[in-house]
């Protein structure tokens, strides 16, 4: 007992708080069995998506003080004043980008000599990240969409995912329901966009590949997908090459533009950065051909690739209006608006089936790696390592000397 490693799932603290864990229960379960020489205390918290009860129940230890932990598992940022000096905490610390709301905390890391494992720099040999949350992302946010379609033109009605105990309880929400012949254009080729396309689905919205689709009217609900490749060519030759695009994304150009002509509700899951041309611009939404009546932002970058994101909206208020001649936020649901669903944290709405999702990885490709002496992987997403910035992390030196504010 006395030899074994100590791992806590701490409470989260960050307002508003975030009701995910890094593992469920049953995970708990399956790890002390599976590595018998580990032992996970899991901090109460009333507002976890799994009740203390549940932890209880499956013979988890709750304890309020973790600090005989050797790792601590979190999901957001951790408050300064809540870290334990000297451990080993493994969360999203939103630092890599030198983020100023975060400057504090990894200052109060430096001090504590805490060694900090981000999840967002864990990665796979070929540099894909491990970690994620885009597939919920991706379910919540395409339901959320069509049910912004659905009460903006009064033709159908979908409850809201939150209400739903976990994913099987909005499967079984879709029973029976017929939609209208609506067409849809999804963006993207990772997670958000796989979790966009298992709604679809679910829902048995056609596929129709983006030639057709541009041309042709439907009787029944279709989607239609574009990848990057579809989306941007160069803007001299017309190529596309994805390692070109990712270094050179300011000599390509976007060519959504024959979408919003042709489609009702666009669900946007393609990564964005300032340097890569936005999906339309402003002026696009004067024009009287604009069709689309509903956008589903689920990359939710502010004026980023959707040039009517005015900003976040929330889980309790998802959908806001955008009016077409001058971009002025508004109610949703009116007659001439685009109405935006904006949600930064889609995730939450669905935390049981998210944080599950998000154990599973976790305990294929980074437990085992997280108690060996030294992994490559692990040191490669190691931020600091008791109290110092590591190798790859020295960037942040400025950052984390205080000099930028
Ligand atoms: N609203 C929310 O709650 C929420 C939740 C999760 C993710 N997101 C956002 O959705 C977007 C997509 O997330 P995802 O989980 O599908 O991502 P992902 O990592 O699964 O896929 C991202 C895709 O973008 C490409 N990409 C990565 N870096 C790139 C670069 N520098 N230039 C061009 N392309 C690049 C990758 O090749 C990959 O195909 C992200 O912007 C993410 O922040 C939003």
């Amino acid at each position: 007992m006395e030899n074994k490693i100590h791992i806590g799932l701490i409470r989260e603290e960050k307002q508003p708080h975030d009701n995910r864990v890094a593992f469920t229960p049953r995970q708990c379960q399956w790890i002390m069995h599976h590595f018998p020489g580990t032992q996970i205390y899991v901090q109460p918290s009333p507002l976890r998506c799994f009740s203390d009860s549940e932890y209880e129940k499956a013979g988890i230890t709750l304890q309020e003080d973790l600090s005989h932990c050797t790792f601590l598992l979190g999901i957001k940022e951790v408050p300064a004043d809540k870290l334990i000096p000297g451990k080993t905490y493994l969360f999203f610390s939103h630092t890599k980008k030198k983020q100023p709301h975060n400057q504090h905390m990894l200052q109060t890391i430096l001090e504590k000599k805490i060694t900090l494992v981000d999840y967002e720099c864990l990665v796979h040999p070929d540099g894909q990240r491990i970690l994620g949350f885009g597939f919920f992302a991706g379910i919540v946010g395409a339901h959320n969409g069509l049910m912004a379609y659905g009460e903006k033109t009064r033709s159908f009605h979908f409850k809201r995912v939150h209400t739903c105990h976990d994913f099987q309880e909005l499967i079984s929400h879709y029973f029976g329901i017929k939609l209208p012949p609506i067409k849809i254009v999804i963006t993207g080729s990772g997670r958000v966009a796989a979790g966009a396309l298992e709604i679809m689905g679910l829902l048995g919205i056609k596929y129709i590949p983006p030639e057709e689709y541009l041309i042709n009217t439907y009787s029944y609900p279709v989607y239609t997908q574009l990848k990057a490749g579809e989306l941007y060519l160069r803007r001299d030759d017309k190529t596309y090459s994805r390692s070109d695009f990712h270094a050179h994304p300011e000599a390509y150009e976007c060519r959504f533009l024959p979408y919003v002509t042709v489609s009702d509700v666009l669900m946007n899951g393609i990564y964005w950065d300032e340097n890569i041309a936005p999906l339309f611009h402003a002026n696009d939404l004067k024009k009287d051909n604009f069709r689309i009546r509903v956008i589903a932002d689920i990359t939710d970058d502010t004026n980023g690739s959707v040039p009517c994101n005015l900003g976040d909206s929330t889980i309790e208020d998802p959908v806001y209006g955008v009016t077409k001649d001058n971009m002025e936020q508004t109610a949703p649901y009116l007659p001439d608006t685009v109405d935006m669903m904006c949600v930064s944290n889609l995730p939450n709405e669905l935390p049981r089936d998210a944080s599950q999702y998000f154990g599973d990885q976790l305990m294929k490709y980074v437990f085992e790696a997280l108690l060996q002496p030294d992994n490559e992987m692990i040191r490669n997403a190691t931020i600091t390592a008791n109290g110092t910035l590591t190798g790859r992390f020295k960037y942040l030196e400025d950052y984390a000397k205080g000099d930028l504010t």
